[in-house]
């Protein structure tokens, strides 16, 4: 038994809605512990006007009373303030006579990069708006407002996660390898573009408003540390109970993402293995550790004990204001590509989601091993792990 959950919703529409299922009984949680990550992930240079029309905060509509679980499925609502202005071309009751034209704002030149033509010719869409209303990155709100529960059960049995900004369009921060958990929490919460190494971040700002002036966007590279997962969470018996695998496949189901390495990631390929393996010590303390942490947390698809750092990269989005070529799909004459309104940057927002990308899988990897339905019994299984991984 693990956690899962579903999201509904379109960008435009009425809410966005997630139900959340499998979370022990119990477990202490409030409204305010999701707003405040939400509220992150709305900040950060380089967004559209849509984020100040946003003010996104959830309602709980099921599954917690008096501030705890009670083992029944969790169903979190997120309203779209944008909605008033579209529920005519957005509304579920069949358009009359003669409005089609009016009010729909057909979408027929799809934008290189975007869901739109791949999604318009699998669903049989003529309308791409269809397509973009569902492949938005809208959906990410209610994905970090569930990430929000996991990160809240993570913190309750010790552990912390944090996502930030390594590198936007080839600016690279300094490796906060030097830095504690605490510390890039600390600087990267008030930076615009969610960087811990402060040299770097006018220069990020400058190109992201460079980018904008273009009618260009760009990308970059976010990490996600998490520490204090249990040693032995995941495991090396089948493919799909990888854990690291499941990390992976979490990072790149985020809107954007291409790519996603642990540690070092692919500069392992050109350092021979004694620069890469972490040679394994033991002190009465702390138990087994790792000198170095150098493959980032994970050994045979199960956590090490270590921090499990992991990045992931995001390409530019692909909604230009000066837009590259494409066709249309009524009259298959070339055209520019549609402009809908967008995000020049949204790296610093996407390290958030990634953040609560990553603490989901953890928090579900945790349930699935340390099975109860009661959270109190939940929590002193892990502690037992530690314990026993102590003790070993
Ligand atoms: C936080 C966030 C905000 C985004 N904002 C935009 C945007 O404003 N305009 C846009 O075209 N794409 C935006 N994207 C990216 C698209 O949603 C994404 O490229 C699209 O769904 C196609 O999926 P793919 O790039 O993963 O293949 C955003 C992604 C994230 C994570
Ligand atoms: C709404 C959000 O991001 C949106 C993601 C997005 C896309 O194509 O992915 C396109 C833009 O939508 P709109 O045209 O309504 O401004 C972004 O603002 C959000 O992050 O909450």
């Amino acid at each position: 038994m693990g956690l899962r959950y579903l999201t509904a919703g379109e960008s435009h529409g009425p809410q966005l809605t997630t139900i959340i299922e499998g979370l022990p009984s119990g477990m202490p949680l409030v409204v305010q512990d999701i707003n405040e990550e939400l509220a992150r992930r709305q900040r950060g240079y380089g967004r559209g006007r849509r984020m100040q029309i946003e003010k996104d905060t959830v309602e709980m509509m099921s599954g917690v009373r008096h501030g705890k679980t009670i083992g029944s499925p969790v169903a979190l609502v997120v309203k779209n303030n944008d909605w008033k202005h579209w529920t005519k071309i957005m509304g579920s009751e069949p358009l009359q006579e003669g409005q089609e034209e009016e009010i729909k704002r057909k979408v027929t030149r799809a934008r290189p990069g975007h869901a739109d033509l791949n999604g318009a010719i699998k669903y049989g869409h003529r309308d791409m708006r269809n397509v973009l209303e569902r492949s938005s990155a809208r959906e990410t709100t209610v994905r970090v407002a569930a990430g929000a529960v996991a990160k809240k059960l993570l913190s309750l049995v010790g552990v912390e996660i944090v996502g930030h900004v390594v590198e936007i369009a080839g600016i690279k921060a300094q490796a906060a390898s030097t830095l504690s958990l605490e510390e890039i929490k600390e600087r990267t919460e008030h930076s615009p573009v969610r960087v811990a190494d402060p040299n770097v971040e006018q220069e990020m700002m400058d190109a992201i408003d460079e980018a904008k002036k273009n009618g260009d966007s760009i990308g970059g590279v976010v990490e996600v540390i998490a520490v204090g997962m249990p040693t032995g969470v995941g495991s090396y018996v089948h493919y799909d109970r990888k854990l690291d695998a499941k990390l992976a496949a979490a990072i790149v189901s985020i809107n954007a993402f291409k790519g996603v390495e642990f540690g070092i990631g692919f500069e392992a390929a050109r350092k021979p293995g004694s620069e890469v393996h972490d040679e394994i010590a033991w002190d009465p303390k702390q138990g087994y550790y790792r000198k170095t942490n150098r493959l980032g947390g994970f050994e045979g698809g199960m956590t090490t004990g270590m921090p499990i750092v992991v990045r992931g990269v995001m390409k530019p989005i692909p909604t230009l204001y000066k837009p590259l070529m494409s066709v249309d799909i009524e009259t298959k004459e070339p055209f520019a590509a549609s402009v809908e309104r967008s995000d020049s940057c949204a790296v610093p927002a996407a390290a958030v989601v990634a953040e609560h990308a990553v603490a989901w899988e953890l928090a579900n990897a945790l349930v699935e091993q340390f099975y109860s339905d009661r959270f109190d019994t939940f929590a002193e299984e892990i502690k037992r792990q530690h314990e026993f991984a102590r003790n070993f």
